[in-house]
C-alpha cells in the first residue's frame, strides 16, 4: 500500500487503473471502515482509502477539535483490509486558498442530521463530490450506519450524473448491539455499556412492528420509552422514515419494506447516530 498527500501523487498512482473502488473515511478505523475495504477489495482492481477529517461538515460547537486521530493504525488497518493506496489530503489540499464553492443536496438533508447539524450535509456532499472528482472510482462504499449521508450521497451523484456506483454496507456492530463508532472512543467503560441502550430501543421499535403495531406514531413512541430506561441518554430524534427520510404514518406493508428506525442521542457528551430496517432483513 503507498501513501500519498496530493491529487498528484494520487492520480499517479493510479494512472492507468481500472475498476477503482473507494472508500472514503475520517479515519480512526476500525471493523466497520475494514468490513467497507474488504468490500471494495472484492469488487475492484485497485482500492482507495481517503482520510480527511473535513472541517465543513462540523458546526461551530462540534468535535472538529478533538476527533480522534491516529494515522500509523489507520496505515495498518487499511493495509490489512486490502487497500492499494492511502489518500491523507491536508486541508490546504481539499481546500486550497480561494475556494468558494459549496455543494447544496436539497429534499433528504432537511431533516434530522440536516436539522440538528446545520450545514452538516452542505460539508458532506462537498467533500464527497471533491473527493469522488480527485479518485474518479467505477464504485463508491459507504456504511448504513450513517443513513441519512447515504442517502444524500445518492441522491446527488443521481442529480449531478456522477459516474459512480454508490454501495451501501450493513453496520458492523459490537456483541451489545453497539454500532462501531470512531466516535465510540470518547467513552469509559460504563458509558459504553450504556450506550447499547441506542441499539436496544432501534430493536424495540422492530418488535413492536413485529408484534403488530401499524402507527408511526405508536412505534416512534415505544422507541422512545426504551430510550428513555437508560438515565444517561437525551434523545435528539427517533423516528420511523421511508426511503427520502420522510416520517411514515400508517405502516402499510409497502411502507414497511423501504422503513427505516433512524435515532440520534447524546450520552455523556458524546452523540450517537443509529439506525435499522423496520423489518429485519435476514
Ligand atoms: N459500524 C459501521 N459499520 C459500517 N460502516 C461504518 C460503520 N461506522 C462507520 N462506517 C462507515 O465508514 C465511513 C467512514 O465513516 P467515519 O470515518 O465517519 O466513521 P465513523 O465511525 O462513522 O465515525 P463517527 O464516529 O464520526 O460517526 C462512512 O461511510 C460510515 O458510514
Ligand atoms: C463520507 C465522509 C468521509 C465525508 O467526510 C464522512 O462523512 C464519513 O466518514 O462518514
Ligand atoms: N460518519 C459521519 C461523519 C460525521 O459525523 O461528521
Amino acid at each position: 500500500m503507498i501513501k500519498v498527500t496530493t491529487v498528484a501523487a494520487l492520480r499517479e498512482a493510479l494512472a492507468g487503473a481500472r475498476r477503482v473502488g473507494f472508500v472514503p473515511t475520517m479515519g480512526y478505523l476500525h471493523e466497520g471502515h475494514a468490513t467497507l475495504v474488504r468490500r471494495a477489495r472484492a469488487e475492484s482492481d485497485r482500492v482507495v482509502v481517503s482520510v480527511f477529517v473535513n472541517p465543513r461538515q462540523f458546526g461551530a460547537n462540534e468535535d472538529l477539535s478533538r476527533y480522534p486521530r491516529d494515522l500509523e493504525r489507520d496505515t495498518q488497518v487499511a493495509a490489512e483490509a486490502g487497500a492499494d493506496v492511502l489518500f491523507v489530503p491536508d486541508v490546504g489540499e481539499v481546500y486550497p486558498h480561494g475556494y468558494v464553492t459549496n455543494v447544496q443536496v436539497g429534499g433528504v438533508s432537511a431533516g434530522f442530521e440536516g436539522a440538528s447539524r446545520p450545514g452538516h450535509f452542505d460539508g458532506v456532499a462537498t467533500v464527497v463530490l471533491k473527493l469522488l472528482n480527485m479518485v474518479q472510482p467505477a464504485r463508491a462504499y459507504f456504511g448504513e450506519k450513517d443513513w441519512q449521508q447515504l442517502a444524500v450521497v445518492r441522491r446527488m451523484v443521481r442529480d449531478l450524473n456522477v459516474p459512480v456506483e454508490i454501495v451501501g454496507v450493513p453496520t458492523v456492530r459490537a456483541a451489545s448491539g453497539l454500532a462501531l463508532s470512531s466516535r465510540n472512543s470518547y467513552f469509559t467503560d460504563e458509558g459504553r455499556a450504556q450506550a447499547t441502550a441506542l441499539s436496544a430501543a432501534l430493536r424495540a421499535v422492530q418488535a413492536a412492528y413485529a408484534s403488530g403495531t401499524r402507527d408511526g406514531d405508536a412505534l416512534r413512541e415505544v422507541g422512545a420509552a426504551a430510550l428513555a430506561r437508560e438515565a444517561a441518554f437525551t434523545l435528539d430524534y427517533l423516528d420511523v422514515v421511508d426511503p427520502d427520510l420522510q416520517p411514515v404514518g400508517a405502516v402499510t406493508e409497502e411502507v414497511a419494506v423501504g422503513a427505516r428506525i433512524v435515532a440520534a442521542a447524546r450520552i455523556h457528551g458524546v452523540r450517537l447516530i443509529d439506525n435499522l430496517p423496520l423489518v429485519p432483513q435476514d
